[in-house]
């Protein structure tokens, strides 16, 4: 749980829409207990990130106050998003704090380096992120695709202040062609599983759900 050991140097930043209206793509299928889905896979996202060593800081970006409430009650920061601009908006929000803290700290203090983590990783293991974030950790900028190799799940930047998330829709080949190193794929099957229809979350289910899904999943149609 966010050690602050020497290790112990990223600033992560998870910016979730509101559960009442993130993951409209899995609402025919889950129905009302969309938004508990919503709910719980971040849930799981951020308990994974708080128990990787090497992740010294989590800002939860995000319009909702539950979702701020539920950051703050597992130790991590909130920014507050006046309105829902979109995952782009919202990651320049959380790198611009990251910014903030680091020119607080005067000339000099080395700037910790930023990870930008799309929030609905369900099944993301702590120790996929310690060895995303290694093989980032050399490069200014680098970024992992997602299962299908067409969008990114993790956008890392060694000054926040040049993080330039490209999100959505092909972000993967815009990442790389802006400059972000490609980290390999292997090992790392829960970091890449973002789930956006359905079958993803079977996909995720075969690699180990955190508990908060399984429990809500369990209660769904299988
Ligand atoms: N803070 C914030 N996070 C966002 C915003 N848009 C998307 N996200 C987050 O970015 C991640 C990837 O977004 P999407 O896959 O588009 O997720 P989603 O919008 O919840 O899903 P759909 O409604 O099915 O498109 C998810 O963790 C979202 O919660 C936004 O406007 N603000
Ligand atoms: C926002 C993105 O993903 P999604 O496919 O989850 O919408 C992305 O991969 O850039």
């Amino acid at each position: 749980m966010m050690s602050g050991s020497p290790g112990s140097r990223w600033t992560v930043l998870l910016p979730v829409k509101p559960f009442a209206l993130g993951k409209s793509r899995l609402g025919s299928w889950a129905g009302a207990a969309r938004r508990d889905i919503a709910r719980a896979i971040f849930l799981d996202t951020m308990d994974a990130i708080l128990h990787t060593p090497e992740v010294c800081r989590l800002i939860v970006v995000t319009a909702d106050p539950e979702a701020h409430a539920l950051a703050a009650g597992a130790g991590a920061e909130g920014i507050h998003e006046a309105s829902v601009g979109g995952l782009n908006a919202a990651a320049r929000l959380g790198a611009a704090a990251a910014a903030a803290a680091a020119a607080g700290h005067g000339a000099g203090v080395r700037t910790d380096p930023v990870a930008v983590v799309a929030a609905d990783l369900p099944a993301l293991k702590p120790r996929e992120l310690a060895s995303v974030l290694a093989e980032a950790g050399p490069h200014p900028r680098a970024v992992l695709a997602d299962h299908r190799g067409h969008g990114s799940t993790v956008l890392t930047a060694q000054d926040p202040s040049f993080l330039l998330p490209g999100f959505e829709g092909a972000s993967r080949a815009r990442h790389a062609a802006n400059g972000a190193y490609e980290i390999a794929h292997s090992g790392v099957p829960g970091a890449r599983l973002d789930v956006d229809v359905p079958g993803d979350l079977a996909l995720a289910a075969a690699l180990g759900l955190g508990t908060h899904t399984a429990a809500v999943q369990a209660n769904l149609p299988q």
